[in-house]
């Protein structure tokens, strides 16, 4: 099942920078983990904003759900989640 997910990443100001350092660090291990898995299978940077667009192969709704509450910057994002499925003029 292939999901867009749009990520909004708001991290307070006054968050401990070490803190914030090591959240960060976390998630771009786990994403990359995830990368390698084959279950996150895009993500691309929104030009001018602290937000990604990603593309998700997974297996369930609850199997997004898992991943996606589990991201380390969870606390620190809003979430939009889109169900994609082929459209009949793809080529
Ligand atoms: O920087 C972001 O857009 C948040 C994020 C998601 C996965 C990752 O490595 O960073």
């Amino acid at each position: 099942m292939l999901f867009q997910v749009r990520m909004d990443v708001d991290i307070p100001r006054d968050l401990d920078p070490a803190l914030r350092e090591d959240v960060v660090a976390r998630e771009r291990a786990y994403s990359q983990e995830l990368q390698r898995g084959g279950e996150w299978a895009h993500i691309w940077r929104i030009v001018g904003h602290y937000s990604n667009i990603s593309i998700f192969d997974v297996a369930s709704n609850a199997r997004l759900h898992e991943i996606l509450s589990a991201l380390p910057l969870f606390p620190y994002m809003r979430i939009e989640v889109t169900a994609l499925t082929e459209h009949p003029s793809a080529i």
